[in-house]
């Protein structure tokens, strides 16, 4: 915390303390400048409070319980689930939360780093009023002000009944019942969690298929591995009404949904969970004294996507507040970070590979991707080629059991490697190398030298790009 007697100048100010804006304060005073970094809230933001982390402690939670079942129905071994300790479960997940706040927290005070709490409001170019005070930049400013749930047209959040990823997680328990309404990332995730623990669940996409930005396989064999689990998926599908009923624990919310074949379905569920989009956070930040306006969707877009630069100089935005194509990702926001950093020290990073950004969903079954899907590639009107192959082509693959896939799209003649898409068990820890493959434009020859471990998942892996590169072994040409 600063005290009132210090400077009001610093080489960078950053507005907002979420992971676009610690990456960038760390990653700017490690460079030596002096740096203040305003946050109205905690630092670490929405992944650290309120997303990323909290939501894969409690999805781990759920794998644990989804164990229980297997090792019973697969394995003989006679255990049974007594009951989940919600309290338990959830103290569990809030030290995570806290330890790595703490750790956030300690960063940036061990680099020397600024942090005022407080609403920040730009001033001009350079300038940013918070706490009573005003700041002046020397070297630039960094909006990092993320985003928060994108809500529809009379459909209220009450943090019971409706609620979003802001709260649906941090009621006390988790309901019988629930319709997801929306299949991108969260609404798979939470369908998926409070399927594993135990809920009756609707999923309610709009599109005509979950997930609609990656691979049509990958959409197609994570539908499956979610409707394979109970989950009632509706996609292509739209909400026409949603009225609460009853009072107390056996109330609810009647929810009315359009489906793809024109029927209308009634669903009866404890709770509705929105998850439509995210929209970024701008208001009260006084854009227009800096020189600045939203674009149409209400991101601050750079003019110089290499520096991440506004059209006002000196003033770079990082995380959920960019436009495509920056993601909407943490680990993009740590990247843009870094970059934005670098270049205000006076560096010239390279500017970031926005497709070779890796993306995953931790759902079970999981999904995990990197680079273009078969669909994009074709659109650019590149020659391309495409193999596929089961992970329960793979020992390690049956003896997990749970299906999925591993497809890669490469350019024909033996060309760079385009894309990777993933489904199945622990594809999120597997996406790395992939990653690698794409950001190194490597071609299928080059990958299908190296030796992948047996029996591993990985090794579906390896296989697809020995038979790309006509070397291959358990599957044929
Ligand atoms: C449920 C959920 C799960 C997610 N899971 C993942 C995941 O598994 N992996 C992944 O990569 N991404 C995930 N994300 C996305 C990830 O959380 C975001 O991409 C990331 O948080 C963006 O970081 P940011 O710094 O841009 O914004 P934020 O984290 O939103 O931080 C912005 C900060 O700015 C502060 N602020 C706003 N306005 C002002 C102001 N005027 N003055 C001062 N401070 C201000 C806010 O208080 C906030 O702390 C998830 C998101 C959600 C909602
Ligand atoms: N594992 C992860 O990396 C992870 C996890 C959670 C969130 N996130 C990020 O957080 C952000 C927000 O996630 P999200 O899932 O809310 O947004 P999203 O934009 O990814 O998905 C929203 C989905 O809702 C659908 N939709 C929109 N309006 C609808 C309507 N009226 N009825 C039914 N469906 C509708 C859209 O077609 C889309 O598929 C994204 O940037 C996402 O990548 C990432």
């Amino acid at each position: 915390m600063t005290s009132g007697n210090e400077p009001d100048t610093a080489d960078v100010l950053v507005v907002g303390g979420g992971t676009g804006g610690y990456s960038t304060a760390l990653r700017a005073a490690a460079l030596g400048l002096d740096v203040v970094l305003v946050e109205r809230d905690l630092v670490g933001g929405t992944c650290l409070h309120r997303g990323c982390i909290p939501s894969k402690a409690m999805l781990h939670a759920a794998e644990l319980v989804d164990g229980i079942a297997e090792a019973r129905e697969r394995w003989g071994v006679k255990a049974t689930l007594d009951a989940v300790d919600w309290p338990a479960l959830t103290a569990t997940r809030d030290d995570i939360v806290a330890r790595n706040h703490r750790g956030v927290e300690a960063h940036l005070a061990h680099a020397g780093v600024r942090v005022v709490r407080a609403a920040a409001r730009l001033t001009g170019p350079r300038s940013v009023a918070a706490g009573g005070r005003e700041y002046t930049a020397r070297r630039g400013v960094v909006l990092a002000t993320g985003s928060r749930p994108r809500l529809l047209p009379g459909l209220v959040p009450d943090g019971r009944r409706v609620v979003t990823s802001d709260d649906a997680l941090f009621a006390p328990g988790l309901p019988d019942s629930v319709l997801v309404l929306g299949g991108g990332a969260i609404g798979v995730e939470y369908a998926s969690l409070h399927r594993s623990m135990g809920a009756r669940v609707v999923l309610v996409e709009a599109a005509e298929r979950l997930l609609p930005l990656e691979d049509a396989e990958v959409s197609r064999q994570l539908g499956r591995g979610l409707r394979r689990r109970g989950i009632e998926l509706l996609t292509g599908a739209r909400l026409t009404g949603a009225e609460p009923y009853g009072s107390g624990d056996g109330g609810g919310v009647r929810v009315t949904v359009l489906t793809d074949r024109g029927e209308t379905r009634v669903h009866e569920v404890a709770r509705l969970l929105v998850a439509v989009g995210r929209e970024p956070v701008t208001d009260g930040l006084g854009l227009a004294a800096a020189g600045l306006a939203t674009d149409a969707r209400g991101h601050v877009a750079p003019a110089d996507w290499a520096r991440l630069e506004t059209a006002v100089p000196g003033i770079h935005v990082v995380g959920d507040l960019l436009p495509p194509p920056s993601p909407g990702l943490a680990h993009a926001s740590f990247a843009e970070g870094l970059l934005v950093a670098e270049v205000l020290a006076g560096g010239a990073p390279r500017p970031i590979d926005y497709p070779a950004v890796p993306r995953v969903t931790y759902s079970s079954p999981q999904t995990a991707s990197v680079g273009l899907t078969e669909q994009q590639a074709r659109d650019r009107g590149l020659d391309v080629v495409v193999n596929t192959m089961p992970l329960t082509a793979v020992a390690k693959g049956m003896v997990h059991g749970q299906g999925g896939s591993v497809k890669v799209v490469a350019t024909g003649g033996g060309g760079p490697v385009l894309g990777v898409h993933l489904v199945g068990p622990h594809v999120s820890e597997m996406i790395a190398e992939s990653q690698l493959i794409v950001g190194w434009e490597a071609e299928p020859a080059d990958v299908a030298w190296h030796i992948h471990p047996h029996p591993t998942l990985s090794e579906a892996v390896g296989e697809v790009f020995l038979t790309l590169a006509g070397r291959g072994l358990h599957q044929s040409a």
